[in-house]
């Protein structure tokens, strides 16, 4: 529940309007619990046959009766002390008894004179009323009735207005906590380590992002909506009930902490079931992400078949859990509704036995509770029962709104999981600024592992002067994008150091450093946007003039031009409409636009024809000059532009020389050369 209290402080700047709902919900509350009291007229007309004027008459008579006999009764027991006082001889010879009759008729006319209180004030509100029934309300019976059904349907619709606006001033302060939300969440996201990006997966990021934030937005909605209006809406019942008989309304009240139990029960099995439904959603998301975006190779090894056989898995998984939540969520109204009529009954039977026994008292255990000061009757006793039955509508409405508020703590839970994950590579704002890269790039004693007790890179050192151009070979899975993902800070080295002209990059200011690196990689990513976007991406400051220039240097220029669009075409989802080559080429033109002083390149040509591969390594012979060049290729020739080599062989660097020192030195480089030389003839 935290974390939902924490989602809530966005709608904290929003509270204006969230005042303004609740004005909304006090009045539409307020009209709720009065239309009930409407029952009572209707019945005593139709009962009675008596117009309102009569029957406010007669209601007067009988209170005013009430008051004389009252103040009757009270001068007889004062007569009847002083006329003792007077004869001076005293009923009981025994003082100390006299004493206790004195107190006991004291005690009696104060009883007397708080009833006599309560008749007048009763008095003066039956006035007040005769008043403006005789000033606004006909004689006539069936027009008095259709004047009060009138009245009636005047304050649903009055309600119904501030209803509306109840909920609109709700959405709309759901919205916009969403929208801030999900933008913090998106801020803190990209802020992320690689890491822990790629440990959650894009799938279940999806889904946190789209179906978790959507749930939170349901649970907000609630909280504002259902969870301050209906208990305002009991609230009047209660309070209007309570002026009709506080006692019995205490008796309907005695079911309410039964309820709340059950309601916290209810409540922890659906946050549980609903955490499993959020996992589950998000094993779907993962398997639509993968078959749709792997769709060739699907369809190629026609594995149709199984890839809906694994999804119908997990959606029946997402079904059977689901049913969990739908089962908590179905029980949680009807158990509510049981204990609400329960209560409900109890002082209804408790109201009918005063009515059918012109009581006051009730009798229970031995002990003696007054009721009411006058015996109930029946319409009031209905009107009772009326409000009861009124308060217990939001009371059942409350029951499905906890279940939802535990599902967005459920999504809220997994939503600030990420959002506080405190990214491991820090962004040292503060930390020194690198200048444009001049020196050198050292890499002390390095060692990398991406789990603990399997390490990827051991005791790597090497040092490269700046403009150097390296070239990293060695078999698949040697480490060598790993080394070079240690360059930008993608991760950190869990022992030893990088350093850049001599700063160590774990406290240079990251933006510095990354500013300084182009990265061309062997899966292009190009986003949904104009080509020209693409290339853009690089410098964002850069000219058409500068775009165009670097395209032509990354031999794009000419294709680009003869796609329908040119520059403007789009490039599609992941680049869908290029061939592998040209997004290469691309990516190529993004990484020279950048004129980064460290240049990554990996695997940068290989999706590219070999004419256009030639082509790519003469501009990159030009384009190195003054740049520290690091390739890693699997293509032997590609090594030529480097003017060293660097031999990786399982996270360790077995040699480094030139391709005729190492061809002479290195096993591994030979069997490198050797293997591309017979897959090149071949
Ligand atoms: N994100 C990751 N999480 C866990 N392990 C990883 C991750 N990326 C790579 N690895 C593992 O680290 C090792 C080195 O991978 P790396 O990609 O650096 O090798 P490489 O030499 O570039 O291989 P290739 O020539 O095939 O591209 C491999 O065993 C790989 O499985």
């Amino acid at each position: 529940m935290r974390n939902f209290l924490r989602t809530l402080k966005y709608s904290w700047k929003y509270r204006a309007r969230l005042i303004i709902s609740v004005l909304c919900a006090i009045a539409a509350a307020a009209l709720w619990g009065s239309n009930f009291t409407a029952i009572y007229p209707v019945l005593k007309i139709l009962g009675s046959r008596q117009n309102l004027h009569q029957w406010v008459d007669q209601k007067l008579k009988t209170l005013q009766d009430e008051a004389s006999r009252d103040s009757e009764n009270i001068q007889k027991i004062r007569d009847y002390l002083e006329e003792d006082v007077k004869k001076g001889k005293y009923q009981w010879a025994d003082p100390g008894l006299r004493k206790h009759e004195e107190l006991y008729l004291s005690g009696k006319i104060a009883q007397i004179e708080s009833r006599m209180d309560s008749t007048a004030s009763r008095i003066y509100r039956y006035q007040q009323l005769k008043v403006y029934v005789i000033k606004h309300l006909p004689q006539d019976l069936f027009l008095t009735l259709a004047a009060i059904l009138g009245l009636v349907v005047l304050a649903v619709a009055i309600k119904g207005f501030f209803e509306f606006w109840q909920e609109w001033l709700v959405g709309s302060v759901m919205n916009k906590t969403l929208y801030d939300l999900r933008n913090d969440f998106f801020r803190k996201t990209i802020q992320q380590d690689l890491r822990q990006i790629q440990e959650s997966g894009s799938a279940d990021l999806m889904t946190r992002f789209t179906n978790d934030t959507e749930q939170i937005g349901v649970g907000v909605k609630i909280l504002y909506g259902k969870v301050i209006a209906e208990p305002l809406r009991a609230l009047s019942c209660v309070v209007i009930a309570a002026m009709i008989s506080w006692q019995l309304t205490v008796l309907f009240l005695i079911m309410t902490p039964v309820s709340l139990v059950l309601m916290a029960k209810t409540s922890r099995m659906m946050k549980k079931a609903t955490r499993r439904v959020l996992d589950r959603m998000s094993s779907i998301y993962k398997i639509l992400q993968e078959t749709f975006q792997g769709l060739r190779v699907v369809k190629a090894f026609t594995m149709e078949s199984y890839e809906r056989r694994r999804f119908s898995e997990a959606t029946r998984d997402y079904a059977d859990r689901s049913m969990r939540v739908i089962t908590i969520d179905a029980l949680a109204g009807p158990l509510i509704e049981i204990l609400g009529i329960t209560a409900v009954s109890c002082a209804l039977l408790a109201g009918a036995y005063l009515v059918l026994n012109e009581k006051t008292h009730l009798v229970i255990a031995g002990m003696s509770f007054r009721m009411s000061q006058s015996p109930i009757e029946i319409e009031t006793l209905l009107n009772l029962f009326a409000l009861l039955v009124g308060m217990a509508d939001p009371i059942r409405k409350l029951s499905s709104v906890y279940t939802k508020i535990q599902n967005a703590s459920a999504a809220s839970d997994r939503v600030f999981q990420f959002m506080d994950k405190a990214p491991e590579v820090k962004p040292n704002a503060s930390g020194p600024q690198l200048e444009r890269h001049s020196k050198s790039i050292v890499f002390k004693d390095v060692c990398f592992s991406y789990h603990d007790g399997y390490p990827v890179l051991t005791n790597i050192s090497l040092k490269v002067a700046a403009g150097e151009t390296i070239a990293l070979v060695g078999s698949n899975g040697c480490g060598k994008s790993t080394l070079l993902n240690l360059l930008p800070r993608f991760y950190d080295p869990n022992h030893g150091s990088i350093l850049i002209d001599e700063i160590d990059l774990r406290e240079a200011n990251l933006r510095s450093l990354r500013k300084q690196i182009g990265i061309v990689t062997q899966d292009t990513i190009l986003f949904d946007d104009t080509i020209f976007n693409n290339i853009l991406y690089g410098n964002r400051q850069a000219t058409k003039e500068e775009v165009i220039e670097a395209s032509k240097k990354a031999f794009a220029h000419e294709f680009i031009l003869k796609l329908s669009g040119g520059y403007e075409t789009l490039a599609g989802e992941a680049g869908k409409s290029l061939s592998g080559g040209q997004k290469q080429r691309i990516a190529l033109a993004r990484a020279i636009l950048r004129n980064p002083s460290i240049l990554i390149l990996d695997e940068h040509t290989s999706q590219c024809d070999p004419v256009s591969e030639n082509l790519i390594h003469d501009v990159l012979k030009d384009f190195k000059k003054g740049r520290t060049v690091f390739i890693i290729t699997h293509k032997m020739h590609a090594v030529e532009i480097a003017d060293r080599i660097v031999v990786l062989d399982k996270g360790r660097i077995e040699a480094i020389g030139t391709h005729e020192q190492l061809i002479e030195s290195s096993y591994t480089y030979q069997r490198l050369v050797d293997a591309h030389a017979v897959r090149r003839a071949a």
